[in-house]
Order: C-alpha cells, then structure tokens, then sequence
C-alpha cells in the first residue's frame, strides 16, 4: 500500500476514495480499498491506497486520538509512505477538537510539522480563501452549516477555530503563494514548520490549486483535509511509476433496495421533498422513537412493503424541530437513539435480502456501516462529487453512503440506479 487515510466519518471516507479511485485530469487513479474501522487483517497485495473509515468526528478529543493513531499504526504497518488525514469540506469540529488534537497528534507522531490543513473541495462550492471556507457563495457561518446538530460551524476564519483547537500555532499559505506553484507553497509550508507551526490552513479555490498543493506534498508524509486535497496525490505516485492508474470494473447489484437518512441537512431535505413527490416515503417523528412506539420493526416493515418503488425512511428535520428535539431529551440521547435505530434496520433489512442501500448522513451512515459487517468495500463508479458506488463482496451489496450536503436534486434515485449498475464513469 502505498497512500493510507485516516477518515474522521463513514461518507467522507468514501469521498476521498472516490477521489483517490479517480484521480485528475485523466491521469488516472489508485487501486482503493476503504475499510469499516482498522482492519484486523492485512490489505490485499494489489491494493494502492487504503481509506480508514473512523467515527471519530463527534467523539471525545482524547478517543479520537487514540482512534487515529491506531489507523495510524495499522496503515505504515501495510507499508504506507504517505498519510492523508480526511476530515469535512466544512470542517466540523468544535474548539476542543478534533481537527487540531488528531492532526498534531499524527503529525508528532510521523515526526513532522507545517502539515497543509485544507478542506477545500471546489467541486461541491467548498473553497477557502484568505484563511475563510466559504460554501458556495456564503461565508462558512452563513451556509447552513451553523445549525448543525452536532458540531455547528459558527466562525468561518478557520485558522482563527483551528487555532482553539491545537497546542501550536497555526500557519497559513495565502491563494497568492499557491497561485505561484509547487515549489512556493512547499517553501511555504517550511517556513511554516520553521516557525513552530504543526498546521498550516492553505488556501485553494480551484482544483488546480489543489492539484498544485498535491504536487508540493508528494514527499509529504502527511496532509490533511477534504477529499480535495487527495486529488493531485495519485499523480505523484503514477509519474513515479509506483502506481498504474487503472481502475478496476464494477459489475451492479440490482435487487431490492432501501434509502435511509438521518441527515438534517438543507440538501437532503431537498432530495427528501424531490424523491417523495413519486415514491413512497415514511417520517419518522424523533418522539415516537424516543417513546419506544416506533422501531426498527415499523421501517423494515414499511420497507419491504415498498419494494421496488424507491421507499425512503427519514429522520431528517428542520433547525428548529432538531434544537426542540434536542432540548428535549439532550443531544446525545436523541442521536444515539436514531443511529442505533437505523443501524438495527439496515442489519434486518440486509439478512432480508436488501441488495442496494443508500444512506444520508454521515453519523448516520457510520452507524449503519458498523452495524453490516460489510468486510473491505470497493469503490465502484461516482454518483455525484463526493459519493461513490461502494461494494462489498462479502455482504453482496452495494451502497451509497451520502454526505449530508451532497448530491443534486433527485440524487436518491440517481443513486439506485448507479448501484444497479445503470451509470458508469
Ligand atoms: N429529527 C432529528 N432530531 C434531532 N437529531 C436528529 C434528527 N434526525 C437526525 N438527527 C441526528 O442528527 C445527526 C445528523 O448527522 P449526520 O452526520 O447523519 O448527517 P449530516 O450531518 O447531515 O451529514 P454529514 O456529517 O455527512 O455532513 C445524527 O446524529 C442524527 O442521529
Ligand atoms: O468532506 C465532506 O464534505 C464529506 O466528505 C464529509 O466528510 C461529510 O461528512
């Protein structure tokens, strides 16, 4: 294995596999694998990048370390000569953590410092520009992403946040470096490492400002970032001549289906409201589950009643319906309580005979991935930016697990039918 991730949620390992699996401008991918948790095995020998997929996102700072540094030792274990550590394209976190405690830690732990810190993905509007992320054409603060559940992204200076998070100082590399090439913006990143910077926040507002960063860090044993900031790194082994850049075929999974999703995001309420105006959708209301009066039993039963017609379960609400929820029973309880019902679903409804599964959410989608035993998944051909088709052999299913602000207007069903093997890339 030559390229390791660490990544903090489920869907945005499978982003960054995606990537990986794909490359840029036509130079080709790696051969990916993406892995629920740290392996207790070895990689398979022809595997070239292995993405480990981590719930570590919401978890205790300390836990998250530990989680990481553990992928960690599992990853140069397999031979890895260059870390990624994946986090979110909108850097959820909170001032504790866990961007800046995982990173340093891994940092310390490769022995290195003036690590870039990006999460830009301009594919899906996430670029950063003079330190601030912006989502679309809004301020990081202003896109939504203030009201998220778990970790609300009220201050869009994200070296200013990350700073509250981490022991050292944190640098940054100004779009006007990185427009001057490779060679300026690792000489940036020294001086960065000079000055006791682990971290450095770089800007990009292009993916060739991010093929840029990948050609300065080919040597670098460790980046972090969104799934952006793995797309000029296959390159760098193919031009070496380490890596071949074919990607492997994907034979679809046609057969029942189901779509889950707990994401509260705008996006996905969207996709909600597109999918429900032809296809059979059922609510779930936080206070029945919370009373015991709904239960797994209710979405397998509505689903296998719906086969064959796209049926969709959610939990997804609004700002205000999740604060009053919250408010209610406390944070944790409430999330807790709707992954552990999803994942008790996804498991009944897979032993059933469900071959084709979409998830909406990251949180939510790590939870249902833990709850499958899926063994190593394949990366298959993009849905959307960001969402690949996943296989697992050892389940015989295919999945797609959504990141909360992904995908275009009617991605549920694009989604079924990518997984059929209706779409190709
Ligand atoms: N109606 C609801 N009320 C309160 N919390 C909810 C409700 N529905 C879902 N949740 C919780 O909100 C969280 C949503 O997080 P999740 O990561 O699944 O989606 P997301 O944040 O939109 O996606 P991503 O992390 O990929 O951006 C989950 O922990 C879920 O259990
Ligand atoms: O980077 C992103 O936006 C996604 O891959 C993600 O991590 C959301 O959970």
């Amino acid at each position: 294995m030559l390229l390791g991730v660490i990544a903090d949620d489920f869907t945005g390992a499978s982003d960054i596999a995606n990537t990986l699996t794909r490359g840029h401008n036509g130079q080709g991918g790696l051969a990916t694998a993406q892995y629920i948790g740290v392996p207790d095995h070895d990689a398979a020998p022809d595997v070239e990048a292995g993405v480990v997929s981590l719930k570590s996102r919401s978890v205790p700072a300390e836990e998250a370390v530990e989680l990481s540094l553990a992928a960690l030792a599992w990853l140069q274990a397999q031979g890895c000569r260059q870390i990624v550590f994946k986090y979110c394209s909108t850097f959820d976190s909170t001032p504790e953590g866990n961007i800046g405690p995982v990173g340093e830690a891994l940092a310390k732990a490769v022995g290195t410092a003036g690590v870039v810190a990006c999460p830009a993905f301009p594919a899906t509007g996430r670029t950063v520009y003079q330190g601030h992320l912006f989502v679309h054409d809004r301020l990081l603060s202003e896109s939504g992403m203030q009201n998220h559940p778990l970790t609300p992204m009220t201050d869009p200076d994200i070296r200013r946040f990350l700073r509250k998070q981490t022991q050292d100082d944190v640098g940054l590399v100004l779009a006007a470096t990185v427009h001057q090439g490779a060679d300026a913006i690792k000489a940036a990143l020294q001086t960065s490492a000079t000055h006791g910077e682990t971290l450095a926040i770089v800007d990009a507002i292009s993916d060739a400002d991010l093929a840029e960063i990948g050609k300065a860090c080919a040597d670098a044993p460790l980046l972090t970032g969104g799934s952006g900031i793995a797309l000029g790194l296959p390159g760098n082994f193919i031009a070496r001549g380490l890596a071949s850049g074919k990607a492997a075929g994907f034979a679809g999974r046609p057969g029942p289906e189901a779509i889950l999703a707990g994401s509260c995001s705008g996006a996905t309420r969207g996709q909600i409201g597109v999918h429900a105006s032809s296809h059979p959708v059922l609510a779930i209301s936080v206070d029945d589950v919370m009373a015991g009066r709904t239960t797994a039993d209710d979405l397998v039963s509505f689903i296998t009643a719906n086969e064959g017609n796209a049926p969709l379960a959610y939990s997804s609400a609004t700002p205000e319906q999740v604060a009053e929820a919250q408010r209610r029973y406390g944070r944790e309880e409430v999330a807790g309580r709707l992954d552990a019902l999803f994942a008790d679903t996804a498991r009944r409804l897979v032993d059933d005979g469900v071959r084709r599964l979409v998830v909406a959410g990251g949180e939510t989608s790590g939870a249902v991935a833990q709850a499958l035993d899926l063994g190593d998944l394949a990366i298959g051909p993009e849905v959307s930016p960001g969402v690949p088709v996943l296989v697992s052999r050892r389940r015989n299913i295919a999945l797609a697990l959504k990141s909360g602000n992904f995908g275009g207007p009617a991605f549920f069903n694009d989604a079924l039918r990518a997984l059929a093997g209706d779409i190709r890339s």
